[in-house]
C-alpha cells in the first residue's frame, strides 16, 4: 500500500516558495513568529492533502477474497475530504458504495472501498469526476458486475465565500452495470439513502 512512509514525490521546496509568495501578496510578513513555519507546514500538508496522485487504484483493491458471494455488498458513510480543484478549499462530506461482486463472488476488503476513495479524494478534484473515479476503479479493477456510487458533501467554496452558502449539500451519484437495471438501481438506492441523516 502506497502511504507517506516512502518519500513524497510532490515537490516541497516548490510549494514552501509559492505559499510565501502568497503570504506576500495578501500583505502578511512571512518572516513574523507565526507565519515563519508555515511555508514548510503548508508544504507537508499539501503532500498528504494530493498524495493520492501517486497512489494506485489496483494496488487498494488487489485484496480479494473467494467468498462467493454475487450479491449487494454496501459500505455507507465513508467519510471523506477533498480540495475543490476550483479554488483548492474543501470539500468533504460521505461516500456510500454499493457493488455487486463478479461471478465468482470475488469480493475486495472492505477497508479498500474506504481506502479507494482516498486514492481519488486526496487530489484536486470536482465531486462528479470524483464519484464517477471511484465507480470506473471497481468496474476496472474488481471487474463488479454492478456499482452504485453515492456522495454528499458540503464545498466550503460554497459556504466561507462567495455565494455563502453554508449546508448546502451536493449529491452525486454513479452507476455501472446491472445495477442500471431500474428494479436493482431502485434498491441499491434505497438501501444507499435509507442512511441519509
Ligand atoms: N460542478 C462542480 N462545480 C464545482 C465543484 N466545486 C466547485 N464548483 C463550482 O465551480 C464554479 C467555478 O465558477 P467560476 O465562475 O469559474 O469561479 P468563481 O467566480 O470563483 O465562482 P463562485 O464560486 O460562484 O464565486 C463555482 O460555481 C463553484 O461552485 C464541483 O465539485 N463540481
Ligand atoms: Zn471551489
Amino acid at each position: 500500500m502506497t502511504e507517506l512512509t516512502q518519500p513524497s514525490p510532490v515537490d516541497q521546496p516548490r510549494i514552501e516558495a509559492a505559499v510565501r509568495e502568497i503570504l506576500l501578496a495578501v500583505g502578511e510578513n512571512p518572516e513574523r513568529e507565526g507565519l515563519r513555519d508555515t511555508p514548510a507546514r503548508v508544504a507537508r500538508a499539501y503532500a498528504e492533502i494530493f498524495s493520492g496522485l501517486h497512489m494506485d487504484p489496483a494496488e487498494v483493491l488487489g485484496t480479494r477474497f473467494e467468498i462467493e458471494h454475487d450479491e449487494l455488498v454496501l459500505v455507507r458513510d465513508i467519510e471523506l475530504y477533498s480540495t475543490c480543484e476550483h479554488h483548492l478549499v474543501p470539500f468533504h462530506g460521505v461516500a456510500h458504495i454499493a457493488y455487486i461482486p463478479d461471478r465468482n463472488g470475488r469480493v475486495t476488503g472492505l477497508s479498500k472501498l474506504a481506502r479507494l476513495v482516498e486514492v481519488y479524494a486526496r487530489r484536486p478534484q470536482v465531486q462528479e469526476r470524483l464519484t464517477s473515479q471511484v465507480a470506473d476503479a471497481l468496474v476496472d479493477h474488481l471487474d463488479a458486475q454492478g456499482v452504485l456510487v453515492v456522495l454528499e458533501c458540503e464545498h466550503l467554496c460554497m459556504s466561507m465565500r462567495g455565494v455563502r452558502k453554508p449546508g448546502a449539500r451536493t449529491i452525486t451519484s454513479a452507476v455501472r452495470g446491472i445495477l442500471h437495471r431500474p428494479e436493482t438501481r431502485a434498491e441499491a438506492m434505497s438501501l444507499v439513502l435509507g442512511g441519509t441523516r
